[in-house]
């Protein structure tokens, strides 16, 4: 009884304090991971762009698995290789296999398709016999510049799926985050990104609206954020081995930065197209429709002088809803409010006509008349 009081003594004297602080640690611990939790909460709550993050993240974590399933085993791409600004931009990625536009949807601008395959595609898929000559490389960056709906947006999508090129398709509103310095960071991360994704497209879409003449009256923000995306841009124009380039579309290139008009020595202009041009418009936008002998493409070539190709494609979709229209109108009358039975519909009563065409044409026309868009007020002789 003597030894056990007296070991109990010794062995409580101690070892108690070491005991209490053991207890104070796991105390200290609980409350740590606790408050790390609920702050970590609190700030995801109050924190507005947190349901993006969420979002962009699920998005990204789409289009990096199909990117993967493209890819060879040893170049897979792991969700853990991006940090959390990275995957808010991955979320705008496209895969080349996702782009469903090629160079035999776009016409009237071969002239423009010849020399970007031979500046940057053919560079970038043939990269190892390019790489011999400093001279050779492909430009970091080009400028499409044009009135809207002339095939900007067609060229950029091409080239990727050529090229077989990763696409950012850049969401500018993305970057000018109204959280200061989140902007920066979301800047440096496209451009990480890219490197990451190479070989890679950053299209930025009305890169004027983006990157404008600098001005005193910018915001403290933007101007960094405009010094900070130049100076990662010219991080890739001195980088050899990158396959990383920025593709701006604009209708208004006198409005850029002539900082940024510097760093795109290519550029090319995509005009509104001619009367030849409209007709090879008119014959892809066509190709898989069923016409009537009567319509002449030649002829509504020449009566849409001023209009773009996406006016073009308007004008046909138009034109075939007309007689879709026209079809169920006459079905309805013959048959009464009845539901169609699609393998039954007479194709022949849906072909377009010239007719068809032409009082879409006359539709559009007046409606641009109206809005103030009067240089396609062509007169149409109907007969
Ligand atoms: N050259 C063309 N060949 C075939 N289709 C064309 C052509 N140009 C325009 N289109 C049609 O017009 C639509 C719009 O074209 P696109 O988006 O490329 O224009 P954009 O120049 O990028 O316009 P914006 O400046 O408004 O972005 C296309 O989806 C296509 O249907």
């Amino acid at each position: 009884m003597c030894f056990y009081n007296n070991y109990k003594l010794t062995m409580d004297g101690p070892n108690r304090p070491a005991y209490q602080l053991a207890i104070q640690l796991v105390r200290i611990g609980i409350v740590a991971v606790v408050t790390y939790y609920c702050a970590t909460w609190i700030i995801s709550s109050v924190d507005p762009t947190s349901k993006t993050k969420k979002k962009a993240k699920r998005q990204a974590q789409i289009q990096l698995k199909k990117l993967n399933d493209i890819t060879g085993q040893g170049n897979k791409l792991k969700l853990s290789d991006f940090n959390s600004y990275e995957l808010m931009i991955a979320s705008h990625l496209i895969a080349p296999a996702d782009i469903d536009i090629s160079w035999s949807d776009i016409a009237g601008l071969d002239a423009v398709i010849q020399e970007l395959r031979e500046s940057v595609v053919l560079p970038v898929r043939h990269r190892d016999l390019f790489q011999r000559s400093q001279l050779w490389r492909p430009p970091k960056g080009v400028l499409l510049y044009g009135p809207p709906g002339c095939g900007k947006t067609l060229i950029a999508k091409a080239m990727a799926k050529e090229a077989g090129m990763r696409f950012i398709n850049l969401d500018v509103a993305v970057l000018t985050d109204k959280w200061y310095g989140e902007s920066q960071k979301l800047a440096a991360a496209v451009f990480t990104l890219a490197q990451k994704l190479q070989p890679c497209i950053i299209f930025i879409d009305e890169i004027e609206a983006f990157l404008r003449i600098r001005t005193a009256a910018d915001h403290e923000a933007t101007a960094m954020m405009k010094t900070q995306f130049m100076m990662l841009w010219d991080g890739l124009l001195s980088s050899s081995n990158s396959s990383v380039l920025v593709l701006g579309a604009t209708n208004r290139p006198q409005d850029l930065d002539k900082a940024i008009l510097r760093r795109m020595p290519t550029q090319f202009h995509i005009g509104p197209p001619l009367e030849c041009q409209r007709l090879a418009i008119l014959q892809v936008i066509l190709q898989h429709e069923q016409l009537h002998p009567t319509v002449d493409l030649k002829r509504l070539a020449n009566l849409t002088a001023g209009y773009s190709g996406s006016d073009l494609r308007e004008l046909c979709r138009h034109a075939s809803i007309y007689r879709m229209r026209e079809y169920m109108r006459n079905l309805m009358i013959k048959e009464g409010n009845c539901i169609i039975d699609v393998h039954l519909v007479d194709e022949s009563e849906l072909v377009i006509s010239m007719d068809d065409l032409v009082k879409s044409l006359v539709n559009m026309n007046l409606s641009k008349v109206q809005t103030g868009n009067t240089y396609l007020a062509k007169n149409i002789d109907l007969d």
